[in-house]
């Protein structure tokens, strides 16, 4: 197995109250009739990064989507069960939604720039906050390019349209654009599955970097990349959390049959 990063990881079960980014709680949840997350139970740590694999349709990226509420904008979707972040259960309806969603950023499948300016992409959501001050946009911006690793490719054109960026540099662009938020949880679903290998590892060192200042949620089809990029993987099929352990666990001595038979292609 192609090992690039360093996994100093705890078992599963020994992750504290303290080490708990996300904490998930006997969480259901149903479009219409359709159980489509079943008696989920996890706790997913804090400053590491965990994927999520499994067949499609499995339910993975309606978990992450769960985590910043996104699922509520579908009607017919009813959940029940608690997840826990900072403390509160934020599917309890006093949550205030947009704060979440500030703290628990996401990207995905697609780059999805706004058809703005570099600049005014990455200072979207300062804006939004009401953040006025040109210096402070200007510093967000900067800093949040930095750690997006695009700064030096686009500091000369902060002002041209964002659609004339590669796909690599639209993502890069879009997780600057979470992170000029300064979100304590990234969720990234898919986010390499239209990028070519060169610009994937690109984006894997980046998430290797990040988990210093947030916890990172993946949800991946590629096996390679959850073994080699993330520190716990868990294993869903058809609704349920089947297995979910350390990646180098997982990857090499998984416990159930079907975790087996899945992460060595047998089936999915
Ligand atoms: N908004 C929605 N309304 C109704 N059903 C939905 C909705 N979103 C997802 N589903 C259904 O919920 C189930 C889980 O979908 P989800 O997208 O979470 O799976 P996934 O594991 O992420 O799949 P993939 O790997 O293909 O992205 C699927 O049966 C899907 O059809």
């Amino acid at each position: 197995m192609l090992k690039l990063f360093e996994h100093n990881t705890l078992n599963v079960n020994d992750i504290g109250e303290e080490q708990t980014a996300v904490e998930v709680k006997n969480l259901n949840l149903w479009f219409g009739n359709k159980h489509v997350l079943n008696d989920i139970s996890m706790r997913i740590p804090k400053n590491k990064i965990t994927a999520l694999i499994g067949q499609s349709g499995c339910g993975k990226s309606t978990l992450i989507s769960c985590f910043n509420r996104l699922n509520d904008l579908y009607d017919g979707c009813k959940y029940d069960g608690e997840i826990i972040i900072d403390g509160q259960n934020i599917n309890s309806r006093k949550v205030n939604v947009s704060r979440l969603r500030t703290n628990v950023g996401m990207v995905f499948q697609r780059p999805n720039p706004f058809p703005m300016s570099i600049y005014e992409n990455v200072c979207y959501g300062l804006k939004l906050q009401g953040v006025k001050i040109r210096r402070h946009l200007d510093d967000a911006v900067e800093s949040a390019l930095k750690q997006a690793a695009l700064w030096d490719e686009v500091k000369d054109r902060l002002f041209e349209s964002a659609h004339v960026l590669s796909g690599g540099q639209q993502q890069r662009l879009v997780i600057a654009r979470a992170l000029a938020l300064k979100p304590d949880i990234l969720l990234l679903d898919e986010p390499t599955s239209a990028l070519d290998p060169l610009t994937t590892l690109f984006i894997e060192e980046l998430m290797d970097a990040l988990k210093k200042q947030c916890t990172i949620i993946i949800v991946t089809h590629n096996m390679q990349q959850a073994a080699r990029v993330s520190d716990y993987t868990a294993f869903f099929h058809q609704g349920r959390l089947i297995e979910y352990a350390d990646s180098d666990t997982l990857f090499t001595m998984p416990e159930k049959k079907q975790t087996e038979d899945y992460i060595t292609g047998r089936y999915g």
